[in-house]
């Protein structure tokens, strides 16, 4: 979800098994030349996620990278099945709540789906949340995303070494 804490713990994760960190959004928006948040408004979500999962399909097993994938990713086509045949997955569980705060704590409003301005952003966060969560918890590994960094990196690297 967003603001679960993908890049920040992403980055820390790639740095400790020395691979790359890559954040999709950002490998979508250099293909398209364009934010999410304008190919969301110019072509439509059907389109984005169309080219989400084309752009998911392009990284291999075993390249040696940590992927930041946008929330939807492995919701929309065959998204969560590839991810969980060509790598580990962890779904980074953040309650509503928390994600909301942090949304408005760090202050990115370029979220086509959850707009800060809108006094029902935790509805609509809640509800995207309980529509996904089945999917979400089909990850290899689940960690409660609002332990602190170092905690999560520990549980991460323990379930890494069972694997
Ligand atoms: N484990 C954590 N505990 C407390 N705060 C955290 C934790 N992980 C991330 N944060 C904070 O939450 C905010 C969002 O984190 P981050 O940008 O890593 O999330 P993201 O999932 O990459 O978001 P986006 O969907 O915007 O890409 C940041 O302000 C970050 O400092
Ligand atoms: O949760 C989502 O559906 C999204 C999350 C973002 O990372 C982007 O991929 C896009 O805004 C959609
Ligand atoms: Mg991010």
């Amino acid at each position: 979800m967003p603001s679960s804490g993908k890049s920040t713990l992403g980055r820390q994760i790639a740095k400790s098994l020395g691979y790359e960190f890559v954040d999709l959004d950002l490998r979508i928006e250099i293909a398209e030349g364009k934010k999410v948040a304008e190919i969301f408004s110019l072509n439509g979500e059907e389109y984005f996620r169309k080219i989400e999962n084309q752009h998911l399909k392009k990284i291999q097993k075993d390249s040696k990278l940590v992927i930041a994938t946008g929330g939807g990713a492995p919701c929309f086509h065959d998204g969560l099945e590839y991810i969980k045949e060509n790598g580990i997955s962890i779904f980074l569980d953040v309650k509503p709540e928390m994600l909301v705060e942090r949304m408005r704590v760090s202050k990115k409003n370029e979220r086509p789906l959850f707009d800060l301005e809108s006094k029902t952003l935790l509805d609509t966060v809640s509800t995207k949340y309980n529509e996904r969560l089945s999917t979400y918890q089909k990850a290899d590994i689940t960690v409660e995303g609002d332990t602190d960094p170092e905690s999560i990196l520990w549980i991460i690297d323990a379930e890494f070494s069972r694997k």
